[in-house]
């Protein structure tokens, strides 16, 4: 299982625009962590940090102590969009990946393209084209190309979005089901604060960047985690409230130039000021 460390890092593009500055945070052996931030917070940024295509101007980021590099073969990646090539058949794209390793020979390559289809549910799609299967079945088949490779690090960028409301649903179940068998660390970054609240064990709440780690919340609800049961539990609302309060009332970072004005007739307002 691999620990993710991100200590005190500065991070700000060519053109000045900083998105993290003495930011840190920390997936643990086995942790599925939820981002949760307005656009433009540095989710995207955060993730190339993490999978080394992007170095921090100060600070550190390591995965079981080593500095992250993007060919660790720690690192698993799941998009928002399936990218599968499309002409090639379920089974051929689960394997494309495990060309790239060495050690794996072309019959090992399509024993365990096969055992990932199986895990995703899909032993039986193993022959058909992109184009024959649904959104949902697409997703399922990145997923196991990425599974395949055997991570101990899950990064997952909105993996999801794309998809209806139910296949959304049986995707978060699906994807549980998995991280209780294989017990990956998983950081996972949606604008869904349900699907937050519902897989994770820890959801952080980004604020307007630079502003960093705006809140976090442990979410203590019982697993196994099944949609039809944990959104009748009281405390999933209470932690999605809670959660929508945080994302929706605004800070004092996000007035950078505000004054507060307070007096015994009025509760404290926060104005613009103009400099
Ligand atoms: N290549 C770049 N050069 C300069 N600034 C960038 C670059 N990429 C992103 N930014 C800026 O960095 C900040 C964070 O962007 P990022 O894409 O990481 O946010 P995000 O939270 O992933 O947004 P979204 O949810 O909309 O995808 C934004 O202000 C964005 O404009």
């Amino acid at each position: 299982m691999a620990h993710l460390r991100v200590d005190h890092i500065d991070f700000a593009y060519e053109n000045g625009q900083t998105v993290f500055s003495d930011f840190s945070i920390e997936a643990k052996p086995g942790e599925f962590v939820a981002l949760l931030g307005p656009s433009g917070c540095g989710k995207s940024t955060l993730l190339n940090l993490l999978s080394g295509f992007l170095q921090p101007q100060r600070g550190s980021i390591r995965i079981n102590e080593h500095k992250a590099r993007p060919e660790m073969q720690e690192l698993g990646y799941v998009f928002q969009s399936p990218q599968l090539f499309p002409w090639l058949n379920a089974l051929d794209n689960v394997a494309f990946g495990l060309r790239m390793r060495a050690d794996v020979s072309r019959i090992e390559r399509e024993q365990k393209a096969r055992e990932a289809l199986a895990l995703v549910g899909l032993a039986d799609a193993a022959q058909r084209l992109p184009h024959q299967l649904s959104g949902g079945m697409q997703q399922r088949i990145s997923l196991a190309r990425t599974l395949a490779m055997e991570p101990t690090l899950l990064l997952m960028d909105e993996p999801f979005a794309a998809l209806d409301a139910i296949s959304r649903q049986s995707m978060n179940e699906e994807l549980l089901r998995l991280w209780s068998t294989l017990k990956q660390t998983v950081v996972f970054i949606t604008h869904d604060i349900d699907e937050a609240v519902f897989l994770a064990d820890r959801v952080v709440v980004l604020g307007k960047a630079p502003q960093g780690v705006r809140h976090t919340v442990a979410v203590d609800l019982p697993r196994p985690r099944i949609h039809r049961e944990t959104r009748r539990l009281p405390q999933f609302h209470e932690y999605s409230s809670s959660l929508l309060d945080s994302i929706s009332t605004p800070s004092s970072a996000d007035f950078p130039n505000a004054v507060v004005l307070d007096n015994a007739h009025s509760f404290p307002l926060l104005f613009e000021s103009t400099p």
